[in-house]
């Protein structure tokens, strides 16, 4: 028999914006809908009109501003109230005012919460949902009925949520969504009520789960391998209190797992770049290690594994990272060997074997700095700067030489504290001083190297520090702490990062910055580096 047609419906303009620190307006949800219809989403969830003002305007503005190309709109909202008509229901009629073509319904299907939390009767719940969704449905929508708290209400009282998903498919819902909403359930007993809930009814069943048990995704393939064919979810997992199930691991899991056409043809190669334009917009980030999307998913940091992945990536990742748009990263480290520095130098550009003096040495320097509280996984740049080195064979001529820094932070009688930093440099022999002021040591230091170098170096502009963390490493007995920072740095285009270590906090943080400056001129004073991208900025 054929594979029914799964319904890929996402809910992070709606449930998704229930997590804590989730704040969109309205022009973020129109962006955010626009980069899942291009996905390929088949509905999209926008808000509740006339609970949520913000999303009875996005409704409002989507009529005008959102062209959807595979997509549908859907309306999220209540049952009518208890003992109220349906007809004149103001939540249910700024459902229809939306002009959403569908209308997803949340209903209760837990006959404890129909008593204690909506305070009204079994009998008139029953009501309350077959009335509403045969209103929407005479009106002209497609109607969902999302059963709230279902498989609780299922293990509580069987009956009447299996009545609960009978009504509404007998009064025209297309699917009913079967809720696990305080995210309880494990994967054997959601496949188990899901089928149990298709012999009983024959409805068209749906799928919403919460991932409070970190079971969100595997209940949810839980769901459709017993027979649902709607499944909901946010992107990125975004959803109150441990999120909802993320979206893209499920499309990742259907189409790449299971086979399922859940996508267009084409389409799958586009799902790490929606994610990270959706991290854009919502400022929440992703979590690197999410599957298929994450910054980390195909980032691969032990040296054993560089080493098998030189021979062939497929023995150390699940899929081919490019079938869903992202790509494979190697991380430099301690923890790493030759293998790893060779597969790194080629993501930056470099031709080098791994059986080179020149890579053995550069991964010996990295095992020894990190000794000394070095880390180059974020430290790109400072990578490059020393494998350039050994490639090489000796330090490169330096751009400039630095003769002296000095860094005063004065607290002026008014209270105000001002921080002055100088530099003392020379090009090609000829000193020059610059002096810089900031919102701190590292502040004043950049300003004051942009000042002394940019007329000379004009490239240098475009550069920005983005980022900016210092760890204090403790020292094992008997040794002093050292301070490691790490900067990152922006140029309009692309993002790297270079490391600084020292006891002293600023001369780390002074390394650091050189490292930087020195990465940007050094195409200059060593040309032929083969242009390569640097680390992509990490999802979120
Ligand atoms: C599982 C989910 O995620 S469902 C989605 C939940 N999302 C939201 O709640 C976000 C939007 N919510 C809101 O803006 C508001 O809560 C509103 C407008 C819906 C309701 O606001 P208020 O009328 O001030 O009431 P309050 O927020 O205290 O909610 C309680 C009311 O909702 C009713 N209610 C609760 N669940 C349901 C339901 N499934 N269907 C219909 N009414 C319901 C309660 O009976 C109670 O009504 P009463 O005041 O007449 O007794
Ligand atoms: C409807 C919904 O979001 C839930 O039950 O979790």
């Amino acid at each position: 028999m054929a594979e029914a047609v799964l319904q890929l419906y996402d809910t992070t303009l709606r449930d998704g914006c229930q997590q804590e620190g989730m704040a969109l307006t309205v022009d973020d949800k129109l962006a955010v809908a626009r980069h899942l219809d291009a996905l390929g989403v088949g509905f999209i969830e926008g808000g509740w009109p006339g609970a949520v003002p913000r999303d009875t305007e996005f409704f409002h503005r989507a009529q005008s501003e959102l062209t959807l190309k595979n997509a549908e709109l859907a309306a999220f909202g209540a049952t009518r109230r208890p003992g109220v008509s349906v007809a004149v229901d103001p939540q249910v009629r700024a459902l229809l005012v939306s002009g959403a073509p569908v209308i997803t319904l949340v209903g209760k299907s837990h006959a404890g919460h129909v008593q204690r939390a909506l305070r009204t009767t079994l009998a008139e719940n029953i009501a309350m949902i077959g009335s509403t969704v045969r209103h929407l449905v005479h009106a002209g929508r497609r109607v969902f009925l999302d059963a709230e708290h279902y498989f609780d209400g299922y293990r509580l009282n069987r009956d009447y949520a299996l009545e609960v998903a009978g009504i509404a498919a007998e009064a025209g819902a297309e699917a009913v969504v079967l809720c696990d909403t305080n995210g309880g359930s494990l994967p054997d007993e959601v496949a188990a009520i899901v089928a149990d809930t298709l012999a009983a009814t024959g409805a068209a069943l749906g799928i919403h789960c919460h991932d409070d048990t970190g079971c969100a995704v595997a209940n949810t393939m839980a769901a459709v391998r017993a027979g649902a064919v709607h499944v909901q979810g946010t992107a990125h997992g975004y959803g109150e209190r441990c999120g909802n199930a993320d979206l893209f691991t499920v499309i990742g899991n259907l189409a790449l797992k299971q086979g399922r056409e859940v996508l267009a043809p084409g389409q799958l190669a586009r799902l790490a770049d929606t994610g990270r334009a959706i991290t854009e917009i919502t400022g929440v980030p992703a979590r690197p290690a999410a599957p298929y999307v994450g910054a980390a998913a195909f980032t691969h940091k032990a040296g054993l594994h560089a080493a098998a992945l030189r021979v062939d990536p497929g023995l150390y990742q699940h899929i081919d990272p490019d079938r869903v748009g992202n790509a494979m990263r190697t991380l430099v480290s301690d923890m790493g060997g030759r293998s790893s520095v060779e597969l790194k130098a080629r993501e930056l550009g470099y031709e080098v074997a791994a059986g080179s003096g020149e890579v053995a040495r550069a991964t010996a320097r990295i095992k020894e700095l990190e000794s000394e509280g070095y880390s180059f996984e974020s430290a790109d740049a400072s990578f490059e700067l020393l494998l350039r080195e050994e490639l090489a064979g000796g330090p490169e001529r330096p751009p400039f030489d630095v003769d002296s820094w000095q860094v005063s932070v004065t607290r002026l009688p008014d209270g105000t504290v001002r921080t002055e930093a100088s530099v003392r440099l020379r090009i090609d022999g000829v000193p020059l001083a610059a002096t810089g002021s900031g919102n701190g040591p590292v502040n004043a230091l950049d300003r004051a190297l942009h000042q002394a170098l940019d007329p000379f170096f004009p490239q240098l502009a475009r550069l920005e520090l983005v980022d900016y963390r210092v760890r204090v490493l403790t020292g094992d007995t008997g040794s002093e702490a050292r301070a490691r920072v790490l900067i990152g740095y922006h140029d309009g285009e692309r993002r790297w990062g270079t490391v600084g270590v020292d006891r002293n906090t600023v001369t780390a943080s002074w390394r650091a910055l050189l490292d930087a400056v020195r990465y940007v001129l050094v195409d200059d004073v060593f040309p032929g580096r083969v242009p390569a991208p640097l680390a992509a900025a990490p999802a979120g």
